[in-house]
C-alpha cells in the first residue's frame, strides 16, 4: 500500500463524485483544498488522484519538477482509444519522438509565421461571411465556429479546408462531439474500472468508439491520398513531412515514425486543436453580449488602430491592448478545463513538503488558479483589468495556466493565441453581437466534459455600419 498525500476518505471521495453527476466538478476541489491543503489525494474510478491546487503547487509540479511529471496517465479507456500513440495519449521514446517531430513541422508549416497566420486570416473572414448571412437574425454561433477553427487545422494537416455543409466535415465534428462529451461520464469510469465491460454492454461505447474510429479513418484516408501523390522535395502539409520522415528512418531501429503514430497525431492535432480554441471563442462572443460596455470599448479600440478594413494581424495584438487582455480575461474567468489535463510522476518526488510516489496520477487544478482570490483583484468577475497595468498596457500573467506548462504544455498553444486574436477581432469589426429580441438572459453554467464549452445559444450578429 503506497503512502500518498491526506485526502478525504474514499468512500466519501465516491460519494462526492457520485453526487455531482460522475464528474469531479471544480469546486468540489476547491473545497477539499481548504480542509486538506494545496497537495491532496482524492480517490478516482479505479487510482488515487493527486490533486495540486493553487498556483504555488501546479507551478511546483508542472514547471519546477517538469521531467518528474512529464507522463501522462494511460486509463483502461484511453489506452483502447489511442494504443499510446501520437502524441497526447504517449509516453517515453514514443512521446518524445513525436511530439518533438510535430513541434518542428508545426513551426515550419508556418507556426508563428506569416503560413498559418494568412490561413487564420482567410478562416476569420469566412466566419465574418458566414455571420453576414443571416443578416441580424439569431443564428447558433457553435458550428460555423468549429467549422473555421478546425478548418486552419485541416489546411496544416491536410493540405485542404472544408465548407461549413461537406457532410464529410459535418460526420469529423459530430465525432468530436460526442468523444469530448463522453470523457468522464457514469460509463467511462465503469469502463476504467472494469475494462471489460463492453463484453457485458456495449451499447455505451458503440458512439465513443466509434467517434474516435471516424477520426482515425478519415486522417488514413487522407494519408492514402498523400501517398498517391507524393510530395518528393517539397512538402505541402503535415502529412507530407511525416511521409518524408518515414521515409528517413526506415532503417533506424530506434524510429518511432508509422503508420498508426501519423494516424494518432493526426486526430491528436484535429481533435486538441479544435474543441478548445472553439469553445474559447463561443465564451467570447458569449461574454460579449452580457457585457455591452467592454464589447463597445474593443469595438472602439480596434477602429481606432485597424479602421474598417486593414488586414489584423497577430503583431498588432500591441495596437489593441484592451482587446488582448480581454482574450486573456475570457480565459481566466470561463476556463475550459474541467480541472487541468492529468499527468503522471515518472519518478518518487517530494514537493511542497508531500511525498508522491512514481506512476502516480497527477491533477493540475488550474481552474483553483483561475478563481484563487489571492492571485486576482475580482476572480468571481469578468474583468480585463486583470491583464492590464496602470497606464492600461498589456501584462501577461504567468498564473493563466491554460495551456499546461513545463514538458507537456500544449503544442499548439502560440498557434491558438494567433487565432484566438485574429478571429475575435475580426468578429467585432464586423458586428455588434445581441442576444436575440425577448431573450433577457442566457446560460452562463459549462457543460461539463473534458472541456467545457457553453451550453448552445443563440446571438444575433447585428452588423456595425463600416461594414453593412
Ligand atoms: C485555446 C486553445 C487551446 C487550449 C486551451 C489548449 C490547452 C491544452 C492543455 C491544457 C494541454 C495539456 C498540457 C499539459 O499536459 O500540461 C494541451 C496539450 C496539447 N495540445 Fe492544446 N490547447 C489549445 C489549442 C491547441 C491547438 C490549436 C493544438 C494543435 C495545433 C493543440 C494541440 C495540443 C497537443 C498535441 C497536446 C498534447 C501535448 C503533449 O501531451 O505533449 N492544442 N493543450
Amino acid at each position: 500500500w503506497k503512502k500518498y498525500p491526506p485526502g478525504p476518505p474514499m468512500l466519501l471521495s465516491a460519494v462526492k463524485i457520485v453526487q455531482c453527476g460522475f464528474r469531479i466538478h471544480p469546486d468540489i476541489l476547491v473545497e477539499t483544498a481548504k480542509q486538506y491543503g494545496s497537495i491532496f489525494t482524492i480517490w478516482g474510478a479505479s487510482q488515487p488522484l493527486v490533486i495540486l491546487s493553487g498556483f504555488e503547487a501546479v507551478k511546483e509540479g508542472l514547471i519546477k519538477h517538469s521531467e518528474i511529471f512529464s507522463g501522462r496517465p494511460v486509463t483502461p479507456f484511453y489506452k483502447a482509444i489511442a494504443k499510446e500513440k501520437g502524441i497526447v495519449f504517449s509516453n517515453g521514446h514514443t512521446w518524445k519522438q513525436q511530439r518533438k517531430f510535430g513541434l518542428v513541422t508545426l513551426r515550419k508549416l508556418g507556426l508563428g509565421k506569416k503560413g498559418v497566420e494568412n490561413q487564420i486570416q482567410e478562416e476569420a473572414q469566412q466566419l465574418v461571411e458566414t455571420f453576414a448571412r443571416a443578416k441580424g437574425q439569431p443564428i447558433d454561433p457553435s458550428i460555423p465556429i468549429i467549422n473555421s477553427v478546425s478548418n486552419v487545422i485541416c489546411a496544416l494537416v491536410f493540405g485542404h479546408r472544408y465548407s461549413v455543409d461537406d457532410e464529410e466535415f459535418l460526420k469529423l465534428i459530430k465525432a468530436i462531439e460526442n468523444g469530448v462529451k463522453f470523457g468522464g461520464t457514469f460509463f467511462h469510469l465503469l469502463y476504467e474500472v472494469i475494462p471489460g465491460i463492453m463484453k457485458y454492454i456495449s451499447w455505451p461505447y458503440k458512439t465513443v468508439f466509434g467517434a474516435a474510429d471516424v477520426v482515425l479513418s478519415h486522417a488514413r484516408k487522407e494519408t492514402e491520398n498523400h501517398r498517391k501523390q507524393p510530395a518528393q522535395h517539397d512538402p505541402r502539409d503535415f502529412i507530407d513531412y511525416y511521409l518524408l520522415q518515414m521515409e528517413k528512418s526506415k532503417n533506424d531501429p530506434t524510429s518511432t515514425y508509422d503508420d498508426e503514430n501519423l494516424a494518432q497525431c493526426i486526430s491528436d492535432l484535429f481533435v486538441a486543436g479544435t474543441d478548445t480554441t472553439s469553445a474559447t471563442l463561443q465564451w467570447g462572443l458569449l461574454l460579449m453580449m452580457t457585457h455591452p460596455d467592454i464589447q463597445e470599448k474593443i469595438q472602439k479600440e480596434i477602429e481606432d488602430a485597424f479602421g474598417s478594413s486593414q488586414l489584423i494581424s497577430y503583431q498588432d495584438r500591441k495596437k489593441a491592448p484592451y482587446t488582448f487582455a480581454t482574450i486573456h480575461e475570457i480565459q481566466r474567468f470561463k476556463c475550459i478545463l474541467l480541472a487541468g489535463n492529468p499527468r503522471e510522476t515518472v519518478q518518487d518526488v517530494n514537493i511542497l513538503g508531500s511525498f508522491i510516489p512514481k506512476g502516480t496520477t497527477i491533477v493540475p487544478d488550474v481552474h483553483s488558479v483561475c478563481y484563487d482570490p489571492k492571485l486576482w483583484e475580482t476572480p468571481q468577475k469578468f474583468n480585463p483589468n486583470h491583464f492590464l497595468d496602470k497606464d492600461g498596457q498589456f501584462v501577461d500573467r504567468e498564473e493563466l495556466l491554460l495551456f499546461g506548462a513545463g514538458a507537456r504544455v500544449c503544442v499548439g498553444k502560440e498557434m491558438a493565441k494567433i487565432e484566438l486574436f485574429i478571429f475575435f477581432t475580426n468578429l467585432l469589426r464586423a458586428f455588434t453581437f445581441k442576444l436575440p429580441e425577448g431573450v433577457k438572459e442566457v446560460n452562463t453554467e459549462p457543460v461539463l466534459g473534458l472541456t467545457m464549452p457553453p451550453h448552445h445559444y443563440k446571438l444575433c450578429a447585428i452588423a456595425r455600419p463600416s461594414n453593412s
